[in-house]
C-alpha cells in the first residue's frame, strides 16, 4: 500500500492507496463517532456498497443513494440529503462517507461542510478522475449559472483509494480520469508527460495505472499544501477548465463527462499557449494522442456567445476579465488575461482548426 500525508496550514490527512481497503475499511475510521452516513450513487452502490457497509457494522450506520451524473450536484439533492441525515439523527459526532466518483465526494463534501456547521468526512474515491477530486478539499454543488459556484473549501480526514474499485470502470471513465492526470503532468512534470504519451491507458497494467494515480496525487498534493484556498498556484490546477466547465453546461450536463470536456479545455489552452509563446508541438502531439483514444473532440455548432458568457463565470475572471491558465512550455503554466473580442477571436478559430485536425 502506498500512503501520501497532506499537510495544509490549518489540518493534514492522510492517502491511502491500495487494494482491497474496503474490506478492511473499520481499521481506518475513529470507533468514536457516534453514526456514519455513507453517501453513494446506484452504480458504485451495485458493486461496492455491501462491503463498505460489512465493514462499518459496529458503528450506527446508514446510506443515501443518489442518481449517477453531474445533475446530482444540485441545491435540491443537497438538501435533501440534509433532511435525510436529519431524520436518520446524525450530530455533530458524526461521519460523512463520500463512496464514488467526483460528483459524490463533491456533493457529499460539501453536506459535510455545511451540517450543523461542519462534520467530518472521508473521501472513498472510485474513479481515476476522483484521484484529483478526493484531494484538496474543493467541495461544491452547481448553480444553474455555472459549475460548484455553492461551495466551500473543507478537506477530509482521510482518503481512502481503493484501486481494486477501478476495474469496473468503463472506457469513457478510463478516458476521463486521464484527462485529470495529463493536465496534472502538463502543469508541473515534462517527463511524466512523455511518459503518459507513450501509453495506452486502455491497455495498462494495474500497476502502471497506480504509478499514474500516485504522480497525479503527488503534484496535486504538492500545490495544494502551498496554496489551499488558491490565492496563487493552485490556480494552475484549474488548466483548462475555464472552457471544459462552460462546455459542460451549454451541452448540457452528462453530454460530456468532465474529463472529456477538460480534454477539449487542455487543447483550447495549448492553442492559444502556442499562438502566444509560438510554439504547436504539444497541442500537436495531445491532439494526436487523444484522437487514438477515442475521446469525444467533435463537438456540434457551438454559440460561442453563449461559451464566452458561461466562461465569464470562471472563478479565474478579474475584474470581468478571462484569464487563462497557459504553457510557456510544459512544467511551466501561466496565468494571462483576455479581453472578450480575444476570446471570441480564439474559440471561433480553435474550434475551426480542431474540426479540421479531426479530419486529419
Ligand atoms: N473537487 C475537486 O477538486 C474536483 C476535481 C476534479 C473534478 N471534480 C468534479 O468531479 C466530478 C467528476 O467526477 P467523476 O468523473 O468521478 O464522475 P462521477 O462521480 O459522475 O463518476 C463517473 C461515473 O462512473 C460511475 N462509477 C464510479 N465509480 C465506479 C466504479 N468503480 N465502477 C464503475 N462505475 C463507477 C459513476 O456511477 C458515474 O456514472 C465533476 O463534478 C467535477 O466537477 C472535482
Ligand atoms: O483542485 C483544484 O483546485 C482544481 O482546480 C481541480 C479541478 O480538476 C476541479 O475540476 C475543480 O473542481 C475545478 O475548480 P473550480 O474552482 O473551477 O470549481
Ligand atoms: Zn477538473
Amino acid at each position: 500500500m502506498k500512503q501520501m500525508l497532506i499537510k495544509s496550514k490549518t489540518t493534514s490527512y492522510p492517502i491511502y492507496l491500495g487494494t482491497d481497503l474496503l474490506k478492511r475499511l473499520e481499521q481506518y475510521i475513529n470507533p468514536s463517532y457516534t453514526s456514519v452516513l455513507v453517501i453513494t450513487d446506484q452504480t458504485v452502490a451495485t458493486y461496492y456498497l455491501d462491503d463498505v457497509m460489512n465493514a462499518l457494522k459496529q458503528f450506527s450506520v446508514h446510506h443515501i443513494v443518489i442518481e449517477p451524473g453531474e445533475q446530482s450536484k444540485s441545491i435540491e439533492q443537497f438538501y435533501d440529503i440534509h433532511t435525510k441525515a436529519l431524520s436518520f439523527g446524525l450530530d455533530r459526532h458524526s461521519l460523512i462517507i463520500a463512496l464514488g466518483g467526483g460528483v459524490v465526494g463533491d456533493l457529499a463534501g460539501f453536506v459535510a461542510a455545511t451540517f450543523m456547521r461542519g462534520i467530518d468526512f472521508i473521501q472513498i474515491p472510485t474513479t481515476i478522475l476522483a484521484h484529483d477530486s478526493s484531494v484538496g478539499g474543493k467541495v461544491a454543488i452547481n448553480h444553474h449559472l455555472g459549475k460548484n459556484l455553492i461551495g466551500q473549501f473543507y478537506v477530509p480526514k482521510a482518503v481512502i483509494y481503493d484501486v481494486a474499485t477501478l476495474r469496473t470502470l468503463d472506457k469513457r471513465e478510463i478516458r476521463s480520469g486521464y484527462a485529470e492526470i495529463i493536465k496534472e503532468a502538463l502543469i508541473s512534470d515534462e517527463a511524466f508527460f512523455n511518459d503518459l504519451l507513450l501509453t495506452n491507458i486502455y491497455q495498462t497494467d494495474a500497476k502502471t495505472q497506480v504509478n499514474h494515480l500516485y504522480h497525479g496525487m503527488r503534484i496535486k498534493a504538492s500545490i495544494v499544501q502551498q496554496d489551499e484556498r488558491e490565492q496563487n498556484i493552485r490556480r494552475y490546477l484549474n488548466f483548462g477548465h475555464t472552457l471544459a466547465h462552460a462546455l459542460e453546461q451549454q451541452l448540457g450536463y452528462g453530454q460530456l463527462t468532465h474529463g472529456e470536456a477538460v480534454a477539449i479545455g487542455l487543447l483550447f489552452a495549448l492553442y492559444i499557449s502556442a499562438n502566444e509563446y509560438g510554439n504547436k508541438h504539444t497541442y500537436l502531439v495531445l491532439l494526436d494522442w487523444f484522437k487514438k483514444h477515442d475521446y469525444p473532440l467533435m463537438i456540434p455548432k457551438i454559440n460561442v456567445n453563449d461559451l464566452l458568457n458561461r466562461m465569464k463565470v470562471d472563478k479565474k475572471v478579474v475584474n470581468r476579465h478571462i484569464q487563462m491558465v497557459l504553457l510557456k512550455s510544459v512544467g511551466q503554466p501561466e496565468l494571462k488575461c483576455f479581453t472578450d473580442r480575444e476570446m471570441v477571436e480564439y474559440i471561433t478559430s480553435f474550434f475551426s482548426e480542431l474540426m479540421k485536425g479531426i479530419d486529419k
